[in-house]
């Protein structure tokens, strides 16, 4: 609701009341008519002020009501009554004006911020654009231009951005409700002719064609099949073609594209899943909101590879003390030169201080003695890292967190070699650790909740999105990659390329396709992983130099590594590169050579694959893997997976993450694909449905937000 008083007699004062962000929902809109009428009847009154109560003004349209019928008074003729009025209305702009918000403030007739405001248009990270004059509005005030760029990124911008660019008149340090009443009785009897945005001409720069076919290309190179930043071009492109009227109309028309796409609601969806795995839940009845973090001011970094690296920044950059720790003083001498390299770009980028004396590097585990936190970065070797952890136990003060930045290794096992399996959870940071905003914490069985929660915290103190997994075999993120990453190479086999599967993937919506992040992120990691597993034998023909343990495996990788192609490092990998460490991707006469060889050599012929199953082949087993983890407990809930795989690898926002996409595929779609597949297939058991997708999918593909209901029921009734 919207609450009206009077300050001062004459200033009437309109307070927005929807905690936590103030959202424009229906009440408040309801409640901002009610008390503007109010305010324009009252004679004594002479100006008026919005403001938002607890030091916010206002997060936008309440994106909880987005799913339900349309109740309450529209935006649009909300502001422009607002814009209409005869009397001189300020917007006291604290803490936030964003989206429906900062249109708001858009219609009001002057508008005063405090210091730390933030003011952005974010609509287009729901996959909207502003929908109540924002398109036509912001143009007129700053321009062509500066409007793309906020409208199109969703970029927020401090209070000092905004004065400078003339959205607001007066930024104060002070009281902004306050400043704002003052303004407001200094203007109480000046004409408002001048003060209507929606009246000002649209300023048209003489390259306004160049300014919009860049601003075109450049979403296009961006939004990777994300249709809204495009739409927001065209709402603007409207603002400086047609009179304001017309313009409206048509971002009304663009709004409504957009509001009824799927893509809304994709993102609608991950909007409130990112906000969904902060409030976390273990199999064995843990929660967030009954377990305590203990306090971490000191914290260690064992291993200094680039993982370390990575890890000892982010760590500093929080502001934690860290001891970084590498045996080999030649490596550490090296390490210490990286991390002060990544230090000094991450401050300048980021306008912040350096924090190279945050960390003390030292070539002795002995000295994390002290430390409340440690994160083992050593390679990923199980004996390795088991004999750290036994040093760890014995060298670290009670009570210390014993953390392992493992990508899949056994959390338990390493427990066990430590006094206090409980300290013990893993924290898998993703490369590069500094940048990527994703971080599984993993819980083993004997892991307690403090541990958990410590880690839970640590990761949103380094500025990371932390979600609590269950320990199994490659966590949730890589335990479902391994799927994806078997199906596209049996798709190679039976007559694929590497170039057509990326293509499929990229038109998708993956950053880049499967066999392009192999080539990057380098063969041997998972060759490595397949030797210590016994998966990698030596060559010899024949049907069984494809199976292992019953069950189809192609050995493409292995052979790939034993020629020395590792991928990008080395030149050559499943694409050629003009050079050791070359970026981009070609194709590789040899590798088609060598493609066709080893499908002659294995009885295999090549056929032609279609998009829809290279598409269904590389996705629906690894989400038939997402609902194996649901069954198993591993993850608490769908928005789990989704927020892992959006963050941690490149599944595309706009499709919501992988069980987002299953929902709206249809699960019972989802279900006899798998099964098709897995009758022409039967060696792979990854096509074959699991029971809690059989069984959603049977209660006829129930709303993803009502999964956890099945999900929550005994594991023997699923
Ligand atoms: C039906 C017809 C509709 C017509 C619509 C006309 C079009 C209007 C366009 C819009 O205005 S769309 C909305 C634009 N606004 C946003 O996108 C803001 C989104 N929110 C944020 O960016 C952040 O939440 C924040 C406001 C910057 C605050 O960030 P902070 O890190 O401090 O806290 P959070 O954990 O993110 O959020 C706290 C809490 O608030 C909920 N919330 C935030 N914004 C909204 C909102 N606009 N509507 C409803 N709820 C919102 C968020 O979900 C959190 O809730 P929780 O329960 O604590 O998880």
């Amino acid at each position: 609701m919207a609450f009206y008083s009077r300050v001062s007699g004459s200033v009437g004062m309109i307070t927005l009341q929807n905690p936590p962000v103030n959202a424009l929902s229906a009440a408040v809109r309801q409640g901002i008519v009610d008390t503007m009428h109010r305010a324009l009847s009252e004679p004594e009154v002479k100006s008026v002020v919005i403001c938002g109560q607890n030091g916010k003004f206002c997060g936008g349209a309440d994106i909880r009501e987005f799913g339900a019928k349309m109740t309450g008074p529209p935006l649009v003729p909300m502001v422009h009554l607002i814009e209409a009025a005869s009397k001189p209305v300020v917007a006291a702009i604290e803490g936030i004006a964003l989206g429906g918000g900062l249109e708001l403030a858009l219609s009001c007739h002057y508008r005063i911020a405090h210091s730390k405001a933030r003011l952005g248009f974010p609509e287009v990270a729901l996959g909207l654009l502003p929908g109540a004059g924002g398109t036509q509005r912001l143009p007129r005030l700053i321009g062509v231009p500066a409007s793309l760029d906020l409208i199109t990124t969703g970029r927020q911008v401090t209070a000092a951005e905004a004065r400078q660019l003339g959205i607001v008149d007066e930024v104060t340090d002070l009281n902004a409700v306050d400043a704002a009443v003052k303004f407001a009785q200094s203007v109480a009897d000046k004409s408002l002719d001048a003060r209507r945005i929606s009246t000002y001409p649209c300023p048209r720069p003489p390259d306004l064609d160049t300014i919009f076919e860049r601003a075109m290309q450049q979403v296009r190179r961006s939004a990777r099949g994300a249709i809204a930043p495009g739409t927001c071009v065209q709402a603007v492109h409207a603002a400086v073609t047609l009179p304001y009227a017309k313009g409206m109309e048509r971002e009304r028309e663009l709004f409504s594209v957009l509001f009824n796409s799927g893509q809304a609601r994709a993102l609608q969806y991950y909007f409130f899943a990112q906000r969904a795995v902060s409030r976390w839940s273990t199999a064995s009845g843990a929660r967030w909101d009954t377990s305590k973090p203990r306090p971490v001011h000191k914290a260690a970094v064992i291993g200094l590879g680039t993982m370390g690296r990575g890890i000892t920044v982010s760590l500093a950059q929080a502001g934690f003390s860290v001891v970084a720790v590498e045996t080999q003083e030649k490596q550490l001498l090296e390490a210490k030169q990286a991390v002060s390299g990544m230090l000094e770009r991450g401050a300048k980028r980021r306008g912040v201080p350096l924090a190279h004396d945050k960390i003390k590097y030292s070539c002795s585990v002995q000295a994390v003695a002290d430390v409340d936190l440690v994160i083992e970065a050593v390679f990923e070797d199980m004996a390795l890292k088991k004999t750290i952890f036994q040093q760890l136990s014995a060298i670290c003060k009670p009570g210390a967190l014993l953390c392992t930045n493992t990508s899949g290794l056994d959390i338990d096992e390493l427990a066990s070699q430590t006094q206090s399996p409980e300290l013990v959870v893993g924290m898998h940071f993703f490369a590069p650790a500094h940048v990527m905003q994703l971080l599984e914490v993993v819980y083993g069985p004997r892991s307690c909740p403090e541990a958990v929660a410590t880690a839970m915290q640590m990761g949103k103190k380094m500025g990371k999105v932390s979600v609590a997994v269950g320990n199994c075999r490659g966590f949730v993120g890589n335990r479902m990659l391994k799927l994806y990453l078997e199906q596209a190479f049996f798709l190679l086999e039976e007559g694929a390329t590497p170039e057509q599967v990326d293509q499929v993937l990229e038109e998708f919506g993956f950053p880049m396709g499967v066999f392009k992040v192999s080539d990057l992120s380098g063969l041997d990691i998972g060759w490595k992983v397949r030797k210590a597993d016994g998966l990698v034998l030596p060559a010899f023909t024949g049907t069984s130099a494809r199976i292992r343990g019953g069950s189809r495996y192609s050995p493409l990788g292995d052979l790939l590594c034993e020629q020395g192609r590792f991928g990008q490092k080395t030149g050559k990998g499943w694409y050629q590169y003009d050079k050791p460490g070359g970026r981009v991707a070609k194709p590789d006469p040899w590798l088609f050579g060598f493609l066709e060889d080893y499908r002659a050599q294995h009885g295999l012929v090549a056929r032609r694959i279609d998009h829809q199953e290279v598409l269904e082949r590389c996705l629906y087993p690894l989400i038939n893997e997402g609902f194996q983890i649901l069954q198993d407990g591993i993850a608490a809930g769908p928005e789990d997976i989704d927020v892992i795989y959006v963050l941690g690898y490149g599944w595309p926002r706009h499709r919501g993450g992988p069980m987002f996409y299953a929902s709206q595929v249809g699960l019972d779609k989802v279900v006899e694909r798998l099964e098709h597949y897995q009758q022409i297939h039967p060696d792979v058991p990854g096509l074959q449905p699991c029971r809690l997708l059989r069984k959603l999918a049977a209660i006829s593909n129930p709303a993803i937000h009502k999964w956890r209901e099945v999900i929550q029921k005994p594991r023997s009734q699923l």
